[in-house]
């Protein structure tokens, strides 16, 4: 239980209540009030209370919402920590919403208490607002009360504690940007904060656990973001710029672009849709990534296909006639790991691509992106997810889900496919059935095609030996790529 609070006694009291104690005492008091000066007999009312007041067990510490001309981060961190530990003990709350907010903010309000409990102990918060009496000077603080012995833990352990809570709180109510620069001004009332980018809102539902994919590869991904965002000092300690680099390649409709939307609403960090078509040169690339924000996904999706149109870099000089870019591929790697590179803080690149094997050897070099991920076809355990997400099914109870898990884990099918059909229905016997005649159709499409790519290798050997039928084997294999 809290310490209750202390006991106060007058000087004079106590000095009476201990003089009547005894005869001598009752001297001392004569003797002190007829012979000694009333400045002497003060010092000595002093001692006696400072000897009989029993000692307080609690330090009080108080936090105002200022901090000289500055806000007080303690008194901030303090606020938003403390939204959490409401609990039904307190009586009266205060609440409010601005227009831009989209959560209702529930504070104490004044008087209220607030116990907490941290490792193995507790200490009171209570929130204090005065005013003058004609209301013009306002003070808000917090009193933080604890047993005075926890000094060194509360002032150390337990203010860190709420401080990076709330650090935490504050990250999950950010509103996520996307920013391009195909886009005028904002559409947000938070304003848009890189330079030459407009941005709205990333309203992009896509989430860690509505993504359908392989669950140890899904670990690997988040567990991969949270020690990038714990390492600023691992960084600076090895002399390396604080910023990670994914590779997202598989076919389309696999999920790459849903994956970065999860990444950047379970980081809270923005996205830069960096679009290397109305880039003009690596000047125009410099200026343009120097306008982002930290704590941001700088995003070029299509890589191989930016690639193409981005020139060699031997051929740096000449113009490219199609796009009329001149930003090269050693523009785009100088920002990776060259000496532009530490430019900003927490700063994740994401390039995705369709053909892994089209990408320049420069960019796949071991070091230069940090983690290649393979969003591959739709697994049966990955289907489960989007079942649990179309159907809200859990744990895969119906009858068919096994039968449609083993046909998927036997073809490739993409979970972009997988979704379509999973809407196409509101009963859910109807959709899965749905799903079952679906996948066995591309079940039966792929292995004719394979068939087909068989005959035509066969073709292609005789082929070698007759001129005349390799036109054939030509037209062939483009069906094939077909
Ligand atoms: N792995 C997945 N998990 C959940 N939904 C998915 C997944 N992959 C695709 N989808 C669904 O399919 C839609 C298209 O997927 P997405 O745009 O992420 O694919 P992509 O790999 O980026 O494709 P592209 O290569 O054409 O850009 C998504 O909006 C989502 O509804
Ligand atoms: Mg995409």
């Amino acid at each position: 239980m809290f310490p209750s609070s202390d006991f106060f006694f007058s000087p004079s009291a106590l000095f009476s209540a201990y003089a009547s104690l005894t005869g001598f005492s009752m001297l001392i008091r004569s003797i002190l009030q007829d012979f000694v000066p009333e400045k002497l007999r003060l010092y000595f009312y002093g001692l006696f209370e400072r000897f009989f007041t029993p000692k307080s067990k609690n330090l009080t510490v108080v936090i105002d919402d200022k901090f000289g001309v500055n806000r007080n981060q303690v008194f901030d961190a303090a606020e938003m920590y403390l939204r959490n530990k409401i609990g039904p003990e307190t009586k009266r709350l205060r609440v409010g919403k601005t227009p831009k907010e989209k959560h209702f903010t529930i504070s104490i309000e004044k008087g209220e208490e607030i116990t907490d409990s941290f490792e193995n102990f507790e200490v009171k918060w209570i929130y204090v607002h005065s005013e003058s009496e004609k209301g013009d000077k306002v003070k808000r603080y917090y009193e933080l009360t604890f047993d005075k012995k926890l000094r060194d833990k509360v002032m150390g352990s337990y203010l860190s504690h709420v401080v990076a809570e709330s650090e935490e709180i504050k990250r999950n109510l950010r509103v996520v940007k996307l920013y391009s620069q195909d886009v005028y001004g904002s559409d947000d009332e938070d304003g848009c904060a890189g330079g030459n980018w407009g941005c709205i809102r990333l309203e992009h539902p896509s989430t860690f656990d509505t993504l359908a994919m392989d669950p140890g590869a899904k670990k690997k991904i988040i567990d991969d973001l949270e020690r990038f965002l714990k390492r600023r000092e691992f960084y600076k300690r090895v002399g390396k710029a604080w910023k990670r680099g994914y590779l997202l390649y598989g076919p389309p409709g696999t999920g790459k672009s849903s994956l970065i939307a999860a990444m950047a609403n379970y980081l809270k960090f923005d996205i830069f849709d960096i679009e290397l078509s109305s880039i003009y040169d690596n000047g125009d690339l410099k200026r343009v990534l120097l306008s982002t924000t930290s704590r941001s996904i700088l995003v070029i999706e299509d890589i191989d296909c930016s690639t193409t149109e981005v020139k060699d870099r031997e051929d740096e000089n000449q113009e490219d006639e199609k796009t009329n870019t001149k930003v090269t591929l050693s523009g785009i790697l100088n920002f990776i790991d060259g000496l532009w590179s530490s430019f900003g803080d927490e700063r994740i690149f994401v390039f995705t691509t369709n053909h892994k094997e089209r990408l320049d050897p420069a960019l796949l070099r071991p070091g230069r992106m940090d983690m290649h991920i393979h969003m591959s076809y739709c697994t049966g355990i990955a289907f489960r997810t989007l079942v649990s997400n179309y159907l809200g099914l859990d744990g895969l109870n119906h009858p068919l889900c096994e039968e449609i898990e083993r046909l998927i884990d036997s073809t490739e099918v993409t979970p972009a496919e997988l979704a379509e059909e999973l809407m196409q229905d509101d009963d859910t016997d109807v959709v899965l059935r749905g799903v079952v005649s679906f996948v066995e159709k591309r079940k039966l499409e792929r292995s004719k095609a394979e068939d087909e790519v068989s005959i035509c290798k066969e073709v292609v050997i005789k082929a070698n030996d007759d001129d005349e039928k390799q036109s054939g084997s030509v037209n062939c294999m483009n069906k094939k790529n077909e």
